[in-house]
């Protein structure tokens, strides 16, 4: 199959960086149901400062104002009735409004319409890869019932309905979907998809944009994709979609994004590569490049400080690289393994459900991981730990006690360090995780301890507002890289620089007051002596 391989020529010098490659709006961006009445479907931005407000009609739709709503109407007509038509018909409240991935293609199908088969938009829609050929039995069934949504979502009665939309073959419904193959094919769908996410990384729906669909992948990227919403009023062109360079790019090297969590390791990153997008990834971190990913690691037995490789059920003879101690626990490593992974995806399948009952899964299993010798940044622990301080986050409340937010840091801290050995200085996913821990220290103690050392961690008081501050300056260099130089960091990136200038003055305030402390004592006598 003809590969299409992204790269940069350039006139002047490499892009650096932090370099903003390519910046576009989506051709489609729809909200997850969750975010629809919090976010507004035009600007996908979120109700923080105002109220959003409702489409009257299908009461399902809700934008920041009228000139949102004027820039989505152009879809949103067609959307509205459809909308309305199938909640009529719904069997629940809870099945009232389509998945976001109907809406998606609702929205692909009647701008396809409006401008044409022929226009520049429909071509580069139907110009993505799919892989169609290679369709498996199990995706052929979400295929057949994605069909069936979409057919009843567009308010067509028989297939025949489809040919206003372009599609004129006739026949079983799954092999029109399938054969039709110029237009919206779901496995098109989901291998050409992003995730939409906030400024700060929190998946709020998915994108269709066809320029950065040529993108190839690599668990090793020099480029990444992020909605940074740097400007302040930003409604106008947002979503926006940035490429940014995540280290500086030869001439016609090839620009590769990460399509997964480049987080797991190997084995995991595979599977999810061949069952979402059909290829075995072949990048340096898959073949071996490293003699030992952090991602796979554990302690030294003899705690000289060196790690590991984890041992596997073939191979358990493991070995510290460093003092060459051997490990001899490792079918009990082994088992903590089997029950972190059982684990993590009970908590994974029960967090929103039941949070509380996943909250009692991750405090149980971090441990167990921590004493089989597992560093922070092996899969399952990071895993855990990033699910457990998301959890910890937000069920954050006002009359937090001392030791929930110094739990809570603890955890932050172990899941940044984690990141920090898995992913490139600058990595957004690094970057935010620091804002986060920066955040967190610089949230007033309850109950600061009086004498803390500075071996404590957290530590309390002064110590606690420096480490805050100089954690936020660290996030600060890292988001600058992530979401852009040209963005000053993104949003996260102003929002921080905004807690680093307060915290100045508080530092410098309390520095002040020590000082004035200091003046104010006595001088001892000396001709008294
Ligand atoms: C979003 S598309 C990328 C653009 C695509 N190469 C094209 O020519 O249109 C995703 C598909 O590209 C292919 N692909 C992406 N990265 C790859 C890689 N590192 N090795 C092999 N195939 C890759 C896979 O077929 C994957 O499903």
């Amino acid at each position: 199959m003809l590969q299409l391989v992204w790269t940069v020529k350039f006139l002047t010098r490499p892009p650096g960086t932090g370099s903003i490659l390519m910046s576009a709006e989506p051709h489609v961006a729809v909200l997850s149901g969750q975010y629809l009445d919090s976010h507004c479907s035009s600007c996908c931005g979120p109700a923080s400062s105002h109220r959003l407000k409702r489409c009257t009609r299908c009461q399902a739709i809700w934008y920041c104002d009228a000139a949102c709503q004027n820039r989505d109407w152009f879809m949103h007509k067609f959307e509205c009735t459809a909308i309305q038509n199938w909640a009529s018909t719904a069997p629940s409240s809870e099945l009232a409004i389509p998945s976001e991935a109907v809406r998606c293609l609702g929205r692909i199908a009647w701008t396809q319409r409006k401008k044409g088969l022929g226009s520049a938009w429909s071509r580069e829609i139907n110009a993505m890869q799919s892989h169609r050929p290679s369709l498996s039995p199990s995706v052929t069934e979400t295929h057949t019932h994605l069909a069936h949504s979409l057919v009843r979502y567009l308010g067509l009665t028989s297939s025949a309905g489809l040919t206003e939309f372009g599609v004129t073959s006739a026949g079983d419904l799954v092999d029109m979907i399938s054969r039709a193959s110029h237009y919206f094919i779901s496995l098109l769908f989901i291998t050409n998809t992003f995730t939409l996410t906030s400024p700060a990384l929190t998946p709020l729906g998915i994108t269709v944009s066809p320029p950065f669909a040529l993108i190839n992948h690599s668990c090793d990227p020099n480029a990444v994709i992020v909605f940074p919403r740097a400007n302040r009023s930003p409604s106008k062109h947002e979503p926006l979609m940035q490429l940014v360079a995540l280290r500086e790019i030869r001439a016609n090297e090839e620009i590769l994004t990460a399509y997964i969590d480049t987080t797991l390791p190997r084995m995991k990153r595979q599977q999810s590569l061949q069952e979402t997008y059909s290829f075995d990834c072949r990048c340096g971190l898959c073949s071996g490049q490293l003699d030992l990913d952090p991602r796979e690691s554990m302690w030294c037995p003899k705690s000289c400080g060196g790690i590991c490789p984890l041992p596997t059920e073939e191979n358990n003879f493991t070995r510290c690289a460093q003092c060459k101690s051997v490990v001899s626990s490792t079918e009990a490593v082994l088992d903590a393994l089997r029950v972190g992974q059982e684990g993590l995806d009970k908590a994974n399948l029960v967090q929103l459900r039941d949070p509380a009952k996943a909250i009692q899964l991750t405090s149980n299993l971090i441990p167990i991981l921590i004493s089989a010798g597992l560093t922070p940044s092996c899969h399952p622990l990071l895993a855990l730990t990033r699910l457990h301080q998301s959890l910890l986050i937000s069920s954050f409340q006002s009359d937090m006690t001392q030791d929930i937010l110094d739990e809570t840091i603890r955890m932050i801290a172990k899941s940044t360090a984690g990141l920090s050995s898995n992913l490139r200085v600058g990595h957004p996913v690094r970057g935010v995780a620091l804002a986060e821990l920066g955040k967190a220290l610089a949230v007033d103690e309850p109950a600061p301890k009086a004498n803390t050392t500075a071996v404590t961690f957290p530590p309390s008081g002064p110590q606690r507002l420096k480490s805050a501050y100089e954690t936020l300056v660290q996030a600060r260099n890292e988001l600058f890289i992530g979401f852009g130089k040209q963005n000053d960091g993104g949003q996260v990136g102003q929002e921080i620089r905004e807690s680093i200038v307060s915290l100045e003055k508080e530092i410098g305030v309390w520095s002040q007051g020590v000082r004035n402390v200091i003046q104010d004592i006595p001088k001892p006598d000396r001709n008294k002596a």
